[in-house]
């Protein structure tokens, strides 16, 4: 037998694995390195997050991915470069962690690395009727498992896609079984680039388990601190909050067919792009708009957006315990915009249950590897939300 799969199958054995869970989002900030401790599976899998940082992209490798990310038209070289370098620096990047927290890399049984999405084409994006759901994520495993020598899984958005998902969210998978807890509704939010929400029933049933990306959550208020003041974001809003909301510029930007289409739905910075603000200005008359002002209406049309789908599936006077993770749980207007739309549930954050919110996304994959190696697809019953097993395969030798 190969002695990788021997090596597989004792990891797959062990009673606590330890796996490295990567996350680089849409809002290209840096590759998030999570070292978490995981036993059991499914509904008896337990986490110990034992280390956790961010590394910044350099300004460099920005650049690079910005000339492929989410663009129509790009040159081929570009995408077909990228997919090594990346999976290079990635896996440098994973080492220099690793000897920083003092910990060798054979210590590490399996890496999770969800790569970098460059384009996300789900059917109610593309609308082109012979073609499937569609997303493509670089960054190959085989490059990462060579350079580090650790057993790596990749590229976890594909069989989704193939089982009739859109390729995303992946996040209710994990969110189920670390997050849900009987007696307790639960929704867990994530504000990255897009904003997204799992529901977790608190009687436990995977069927009463929903998902879903809501719209924009940072990219288009980063997408706009780049081009009205050259920053990387709109640090603590206090661009937003100079400006004030213009109402026509907000219903123009609701006025997309993304936000009547069913749950789970997805999306990303294809549809919501500077291009797409810029059509809503033209169709309102706003392009006189102050670059405050602008942050301010951008602000509100995430959390308006991010609220408008939550209270489709709020039931009235019901308690729900909401935990909020990602970056834009930093933004003080985005979280203020949003208390005040649903005074009713008190907002978290997932450090109260012992997952920096920051780091939540990558121990999600970590998870997600764990159910590769040790659960049996978790059936939740939906279209869109099919019952499977994610990751594919690098061995470093
Ligand atoms: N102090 C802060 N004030 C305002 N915004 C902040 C702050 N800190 C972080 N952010 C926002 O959070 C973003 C990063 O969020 P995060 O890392 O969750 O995104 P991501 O994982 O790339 O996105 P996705 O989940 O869509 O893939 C930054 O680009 C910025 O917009
Ligand atoms: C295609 C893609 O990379 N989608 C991301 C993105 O970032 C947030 C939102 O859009 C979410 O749908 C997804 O990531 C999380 C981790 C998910 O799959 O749950």
């Amino acid at each position: 037998m190969n002695r990788n799969l021997e090596r597989l199958i004792t990891i797959a054995q062990k009673p606590v694995r330890r796996i490295i869970g990567l996350m680089s989002g849409t809002s290209l900030d840096g590759l998030d390195v999570a070292l978490c401790a995981i036993s059991g599976s499914g509904m008896d899998t337990r986490v110990t997050l034992e280390h956790f940082d961010t590394v910044p992209y350099p300004l460099n490798v920005k650049d690079e991915i910005r000339k492929v990310f989410a663009k129509d038209t790009i040159s081929f070289q570009q995408l077909c470069l990228l997919n090594p370098w990346l999976a290079n620096l990635h896996a440098q990047w994973i080492l220099d962690c690793l000897q920083k927290w003092n910990v060798a890399a054979e210590e590490v049984d399996i890496i999770a690395s969800h790569g970098q999405t460059v384009y996300h084409s789900p059917k109610i994006l593309h609308r082109l009727p012979d073609f499937p759901n569609a997303t493509l994520q670089i960054v190959d495993g085989d490059h990462i498992a060579v350079k580090t020598g650790i057993i790596t899984l990749s590229d976890f958005r594909q069989k989704h896609i193939a089982a009739g998902g859109e390729g995303a969210p992946l996040a209710l998978y994990g969110d189920y079984c670390l997050f849900s807890k009987r007696g307790e509704d639960r929704i867990m939010l994530n504000m990255g680039g897009i904003a997204n929400f799992t529901f977790l029933p608190g009687d436990l049933d995977a069927a009463g388990v929903f998902v879903t990306d809501t719209g924009p959550g940072n990219t288009l208020l980063d997408a706009f601190a780049r081009e009205c003041f050259q920053a990387e974001y709109d640090k603590d809003a206090l661009f937003a909050k100079q400006g004030t909301v213009n109402e026509s510029l907000l219903t123009a930007l609701k006025s997309d067919p993304f936000f009547k289409a069913s749950f789970p739905r997805t999306t990303g910075p294809e549809l919501f792009s500077k291009a797409y603000v810029k059509a809503a200005q033209e169709r309102s008359n706003t392009t006189h708009l102050s670059p405050y002002d602008i942050m301010a209406t951008l602000t509100r049309f995430s959390a308006d957006t991010i609220t408008d789908a939550l209270k489709s599936v709020l039931q009235e006077g019901k308690y729900y315990a909401v935990y909020v993770s990602g970056g834009g749980a930093h933004n003080p207007l985005l979280t203020g915009l949003i208390r005040e739309r649903l005074p009713r549930l008190q907002l978290h954050t997932t450090d109260e249950l012992g997952i920096a919110g920051d780091a939540k996304e990558a121990v999600l994959f970590a998870i997600l590897a764990n159910e590769a190696l040790c659960g049996e697809g978790i059936d939740f019953g939906k279209p869109g939300m099919p019952a499977i097993t994610m990751g594919k395969l690098s061995f470093p030798a």
